[in-house]
């Protein structure tokens, strides 16, 4: 099989922001998609615009948030306002002052993006589907941000709405299993992911939704410390109806929960 020709894209990562301290100068509307993406990464902002200009999106969201937000109401100043700062998003509706700040940026070697210039950006904001969790970013790398947003809407109609806390759950299962399990790699490491790909791919999706700390506790106890990958049903848990308590006596081994599994995969993904 030919590979993709590598290269012409950007490198798209899950940049972790979380208590990081990103300055947005302008209040319009695209900075308030900007802090809406800056408050899902739990990054604290410092808000530079002029109140006249705050469109009432950002308005709201500096009522709703005045412990994470810091806002200045006043224009930019100058290099004295990206002090102690990690990151700078400009939207502002003057090209002059958006290179100005993008040169002040990149002389303090703080990552910068202006949002009506591309060749003044060390990175690109994408179109995002959110879920929880769950974030799948769409670029076109400048190309059309328009179809970006068309191609952001046709993945939210293939999407089931439970993906988000289905990979919530999956979260809380692998934290709880890294509390048996401990340790970074080695031979337990090995095991341990063996052990979450082959629940994953055991299980239907929509399945994990329902484990709760009880049932978490069950899988962990029946599947992980016996070697075992037992079903929703077989720890007691099911999609209709609220957990029951699972006694020894209707536990499915292994291997039956396998068969029973791969005929529900079957009809899963049959469309
Ligand atoms: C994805 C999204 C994320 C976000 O901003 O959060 C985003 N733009 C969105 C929408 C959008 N932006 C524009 C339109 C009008 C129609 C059109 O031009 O297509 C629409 C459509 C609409 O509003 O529906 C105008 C526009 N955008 C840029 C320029 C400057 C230029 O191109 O020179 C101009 C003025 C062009 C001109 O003057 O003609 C530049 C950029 N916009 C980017 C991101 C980066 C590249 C992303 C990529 O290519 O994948 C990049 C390079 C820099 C950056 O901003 O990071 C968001 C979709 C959110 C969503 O709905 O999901
Ligand atoms: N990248 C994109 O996706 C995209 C999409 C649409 C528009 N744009 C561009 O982004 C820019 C912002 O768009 P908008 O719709 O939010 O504009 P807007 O006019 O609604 O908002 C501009 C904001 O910047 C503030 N401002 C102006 N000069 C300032 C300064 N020196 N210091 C601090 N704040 C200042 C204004 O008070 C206002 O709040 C525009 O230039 C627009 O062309 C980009």
């Amino acid at each position: 099989m030919a590979t993709q020709e590598l290269g012409g894209g950007s490198l798209l990562i899950a940049w972790q922001l979380k208590n990081k301290r990103v300055l947005i100068v302008g209040g319009g509307q695209v900075a308030s998609g900007r802090i809406e993406s800056i408050l899902v990464a739990d990054a604290n902002i410092i808000l530079i615009s002029p109140k006249d200009g705050l469109t009432s999106r950002t308005k709201l969201l500096l009522e709703e948030y005045p412990t994470r937000i810091t806002y200045k109401n006043r224009v930019f100043l100058g290099p004295e306002d990206l002090v102690g700062i990690d990151m700078v998003l400009t939207a502002i509706d003057d090209v002059e002052k958006s290179r100005e700040i993008y040169q002040l940026s990149r002389e303090a070697k703080i990552p910068i993006n202006v949002a009506d210039i591309p060749d003044a950006c060390d990175f690109y904001f994408g179109s995002q589907v959110r879920d929880g969790p769950l974030q799948i970013m769409i670029s076109t790398n400048g190309d059309s941000p328009r179809m970006a947003a068309m191609i952001r809407q046709r993945i939210e109609r293939c999407l089931g709405g439970y993906e988000g806390e289905a990979v919530k759950k999956a979260g809380a299962l692998r934290s709880k299993l890294k509390e048996r399990a401990p340790g970074v790699g080695g031979k337990v490491g090995k095991k341990r992911m063996r052990w979450m790909i082959d629940i994953c791919n055991a299980w239907e999706m929509e399945d994990f939704t329902v484990l709760d700390d009880e049932l978490i506790k069950r899988l962990l106890d029946e599947g992980w410390e016996k070697n075992r990958v037992p079903k929703l049903a077989d720890i007691g848990g099911s999609r209709d109806k609220p957990t029951i308590a699972a006694s020894p006596a209707t536990f499915v081994p292994y291997a039956v929960g396998a068969i029973v599994g791969a005929i529900g995969c079957a009809f899963a993904y049959r469309r």
